[in-house]
């Protein structure tokens, strides 16, 4: 059996995404994601120039080989780029071979571990009161997971804060928006969001919070004790992680549970933080960290030291990457949580897949392969545009993370 073309389909239908289309001469075919929020086109050259032409004449069926191939053989290793464009090749590949097997994809990762996978949606308001609001959207919607973002007094535009109901999408403007950020407003403000959602809501449900690597480890220590009393299913990105033992001092002085994990592309920006079980849940998604084939030995390792998985979920993770994670999650021994904003309509009729939302939780079809494909002539109205996520700086000008 061989790779006979492979294509790189870029399309914007409400946003951009980038997909790859692997064929073999057997006429099946496998779909793979390879968005990079911000920085697609960057991922399109690296797949059409450097991946591609070693991919035509290859086994598809080798997928092992193929990942080390590209991995190793690249010689320049890890890195948002390389590993998405790896990714692609990856769930393409399973994507055949779980149409050749003529099952569907969970069944060849090891089979069902459970019926329904547990989603967390996200719930914004430019205030508290609006949050609160959000929130019992949500919990009308069947949710029984919710992430609660707020915008905060004297912040320009606080990460996270949407402009819609139900679809958020931070990647809006054809250069950069420039938003801001203010620790110690956050630090105020955040705590009595969640004294009001518990105070409004009840215990019943189960609230997360992104810091989106605003707060220094002492910092997000302090939020992480402010919050205790909230019961958080988890705090998020509460520093940046590159310094991974950053976590420590934070693990240190509180017991809400630590998520971490988003951006990151291999097993090696995780590995200190499972070890040490410096974390709770690991971020890590089959689009960031080079597909099943590695995301799978992310998990293993985690599961080892009792770490669940909460695969990031966002918007510019494709529906062919929601696809994939579902069929993960429906297998991953040690699941968490999966995040779920949803898409538009617009995006969900250019990928029609199988996998569908019910009572709080989304569950996969069982359609050979992952079960997400593309409507190419759809895909081809809707041309690529430049988007970027904002920036953010403090009151002074001097640049944060976003
Ligand atoms: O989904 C989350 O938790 C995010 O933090 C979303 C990110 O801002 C988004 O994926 C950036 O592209
Ligand atoms: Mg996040």
């Amino acid at each position: 059996m061989k790779i006979t073309a492979a294509r790189v389909i870029v399309t914007c239908p409400g946003r951009n995404f980038v997909t790859l289309k692997i064929e073999t001469d057997q006429g099946v075919y496998g779909i793979g994601d390879a968005t990079l929020n911000g920085r697609e086109l960057s991922v399109v050259a690296y797949l059409q120039e450097h991946v591609v032409p070693c991919l035509i004449g290859m086994d598809p069926r080798r997928i092992e080989d193929i990942w080390q191939y590209l991995y190793r053989g690249a010689y320049w290793r890890r890195g948002p780029v390389t590993m998405r464009a790896i990714a692609a090749v990856d769930m393409a590949l399973w994507d055949i071979k779980a149409k050749m097997a003529g099952m569907p994809l969970y069944q060849l990762l090891g089979g069902r571990s459970r019926d329904g996978i547990m989603v967390y949606g996200h719930a914004n308001g430019s205030d508290i009161a609006e949050t609160v609001e959000a929130v019992g959207h949500y919990i009308d919607m069947g949710y029984k997971a919710i992430r609660a973002q707020t915008g905060v007094p004297g912040i320009k535009d606080a990460y996270g804060v949407g402009r819609g109901k139900l679809y958020y999408e931070p990647a809006d403007a054809s250069l950069p928006s420039v938003t801001g950020w203010d620790t110690r407003k956050a630090l105020n403000y955040v705590p009595k969001m969640f004294e009001e959602l518990r105070k409004t809501y009840g215990f019943d449900h189960h609230l997360l919070h992104d810091g989106h690597h605003r707060y220094t480890p002492q910092e997000a220590a302090n939020l992480g004790k402010m919050l205790e009393p909230y019961q958080l299913f988890w705090l998020e990105d509460c520093t940046p992680a590159e310094n991974q033992e950053a976590f420590r001092l934070v693990r240190q002085h509180t017991v809400t549970p630590l998520a971490v994990g988003e951006i990151f592309n291999t097993i090696w920006d995780a590995k200190d933080l499972i070890q040490n079980q410096l974390i709770d849940y690991i971020r890590a998604t089959v689009v960031g960290a080079g597909g099943l084939t590695h995301l799978r030995r992310i998990a293993d390792l985690a599961s080892m030291y009792q770490i669940r998985t909460g695969c990031h979920g966002a918007t510019d993770l494709s529906p062919v990457t929601m696809g994939c994670a579902l069929h993960f999650d429906t297998w991953v021994p040690n699941f968490g949580i999966q995040e779920y904003m949803r898409h538009t309509e617009e995006t969900d009729a250019v990928f029609p897949h199988d996998y569908w939302f019910e009572k709080g939780e989304l569950f996969v079809g069982e359609t050979p392969g992952h079960g997400v494909d593309i409507d190419e002539k759809l895909a081809a109205k809707y041309p690529y545009k430049p988007a970027y996520l904002p920036v953010a700086r403090l009151e002074d000008g001097t640049m944060w993370n976003w």
